[in-house]
């Protein structure tokens, strides 16, 4: 049986929920879908544009309510949240650790240098390379400043996570075998069921 067979089969009927988070372009949707597929979990990738569909209204619209007021942002942040309580899952998202530390049975953080997340975003959208660096970095800001006062969360502090990965050096397929090793060491056969 290989490893993942064997842990397929450790989970199976267990509903675990695993959180994956990381600044944009660390590959949080390329890594986290890879574990989803893999094991055999939904992936839970709820985003302003899940809730521009639900509402029936533009991406742009949902963007320019979430401009106006923090309303939008909890929206989106707890539903990410009522998702992932059905468990089954892999949750993807900006502050999935932080908002399921309690909870996961596994918390995730990918962490990439600034440098790399740029060139993985401009491989990813195109355009001018500087424009991108200069947009992500005030992105990085804004975001670190809007999660302070939500929800006092300071996303550059996540030494808490079970497992903090080089998502810089290591390609999806490592970053997968990482996290199925530490699967398989608290849910693999011989383990306790907690
Ligand atoms: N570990 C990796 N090594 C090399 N390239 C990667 C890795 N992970 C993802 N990529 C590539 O980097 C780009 C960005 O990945 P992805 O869309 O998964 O990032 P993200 O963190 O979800 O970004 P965002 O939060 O902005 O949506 C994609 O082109 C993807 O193929
Ligand atoms: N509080 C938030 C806000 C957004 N997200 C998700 C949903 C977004 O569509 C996605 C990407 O955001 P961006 O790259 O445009 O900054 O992040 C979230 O998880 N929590």
């Amino acid at each position: 049986m290989t490893k993942i067979e064997t842990l397929k089969k450790s989970i199976e009927g267990r509903r675990i929920c695993i959180a994956v988070s990381g600044k944009s372009g660390c590959g949080n949707t390329t890594t986290s879908s890879l574990i989803a597929r893999t094991l055999g979990l939904n992936l839970i990738n709820y985003t302003f544009r899940s809730l521009a569909e639900e509402r029936g209204v533009s991406l742009k619209e949902i963007m320019r309510q979430a401009a106006a007021s923090d309303e939008v942002d909890r929206i989106v942040d707890r539903r990410q949240v009522e998702l992932a309580q059905e468990g089954n899952c892999v949750l993807a998202s900006r502050l999935a650790i932080w908002l399921t530390r309690a909870s996961a049975d596994l918390t995730v953080y990918l962490h990439a240098p600034d440098e790399v997340r740029v060139q993985r975003i401009h491989q990813r959208e195109g355009g001018d390379i500087n424009e991108i660096l200069e947009f992500t970095r005030e992105r990085d800001r804004q975001d670190h400043e809007r999660y302070l006062k939500l929800y006092n969360i300071d996303n550059d502090s996540y030494d808490f996570a079970d497992l903090i990965l080089d998502a810089g050096s290591n390609n999806p397929n490592q970053l997968l075998d990482l996290v199925v090793d530490e699967l398989l060491r608290r849910f693999g056969p011989g383990e306790e069921s907690p």
